[in-house]
């Protein structure tokens, strides 16, 4: 049988985001803690001459063209930077909902470089290739290392990796996709602006879970206001995580619709699961850790 290397592409979670401004070209500059789940999409690399994708799973129709893929546009901007990349077939098991503010597209591409590291024994901190990252999309180079940090700049300044405790979490999609540019353009910040919505708060490795609880709430999502208006389910999203019992913080990731809440215990996000999930059927309900 033939060699190949599979990684999982978890989702990616902002427990803050903050938007400080706006750069000439139109891309907003932020301050993010973001964090990782356990679980996500999965993808296998069977390396190989020619680059191949195959996209399976419950949301593969969702994630579009394969060839317009975020695997295939990574490898690329890998194979124009390191001359005689082995490349490959692809494939991918996608189970995260799609335009959901948790990076999904984004984790994969940074599952895609690490693949394609393993077989090609790159780095992961080679130039090269957290230059490919930061040409696939503004929230690849967080994802190539998957852990918890701070991410500003539009995406392409990372802090050291936090030794965060593990967060007992709940992730709510409502499946009503929302795509990044509108919720952004939404809000209306002018370019050279600042906005002055507050300071992020200080955050470090080995905080304990309530002093990260504290610290959160002190902290925002500044995009959760326009997509709740794009998206006016966001809201009652939010309210049924806020209800939900022991939650201590609920608050929407990235550009939406995704919402999480977290807990102090995994058997109350167990709880909050069962409830959830079943009185909305229809809604992506994943009980999870963030770290
Ligand atoms: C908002 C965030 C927060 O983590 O997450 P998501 O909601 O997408 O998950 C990210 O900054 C999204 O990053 P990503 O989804 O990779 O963005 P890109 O594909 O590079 O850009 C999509 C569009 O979003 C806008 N964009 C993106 C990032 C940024 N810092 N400023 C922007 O204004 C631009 O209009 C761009 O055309
Ligand atoms: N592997 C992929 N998974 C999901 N979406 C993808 C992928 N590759 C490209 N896309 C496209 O990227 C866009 C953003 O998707 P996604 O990364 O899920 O958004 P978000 O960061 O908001 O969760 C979608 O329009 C989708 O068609």
């Amino acid at each position: 049988m033939s060699q190949h290397f599979t990684d999982r592409a978890p989702a990616k979670i902002n427990l803050t985001l903050h938007v400080v401004g706006r750069r000439a070209d139109g891309y907003h500059e932020l301050e993010s803690l973001v964090a990782f789940s356990r679980s996500g999409d999965r993808l296998t690399l069977t390396p190989g001459e020619s680059l191949r994708l195959q996209v399976g799973g419950p949301t593969a129709t969702s994630a579009g063209d394969p060839e317009k893929n975020l695997v295939i546009k990574a490898a690329r901007q890998l194979a124009d930077r390191v001359e005689g990349l082995r490349l490959g077939a692809f494939t991918l098991v996608k189970t995260l909902p799609v335009a959901a503010g948790i990076g999904g597209g984004s984790s994969d591409a940074a599952a895609a470089l690490r693949l394609l590291a393993r077989a090609n024994n790159l780095a992961l901190d080679d130039p090269r290739l957290l230059e490919a990252a930061r040409a696939t999309g503004a929230d690849v180079p967080v994802c190539v290392a998957a852990r918890a940090r701070m991410m500003s700049g539009i995406g392409e300044k990372l802090g050291p990796v936090l030794d965060l405790p593990p967060l007992p979490a709940l992730i709510v999609n409502p499946r009503q996709p929302l795509e990044t540019k509108p919720v952004f353009d939404f809000m209306k910040i002018p370019v050279g602006g600042e906005t002055h919505f507050g300071p992020h708060p200080q955050i470090g490795s080995n905080i304990s879970f309530d002093a990260l609880i504290a610290a959160l709430r002190k902290g925002r999502n500044d995009m959760e206001d326009a997509a709740s208006v794009l998206a006016p389910i966001i809201g009652k999203v939010l309210a049924i995580l806020a209800a939900a019992p022991g939650c201590k913080l609920a608050r929407m990731s990235g550009s939406g619709a995704t919402c999480f809440a977290l807990f102090d215990n995994c058997r109350a996000v167990g709880k909050a699961r069962k409830a959830i999930a079943e009185a909305h059927p229809d809604w992506w309900v994943k009980a999870t850790l963030l770290n």
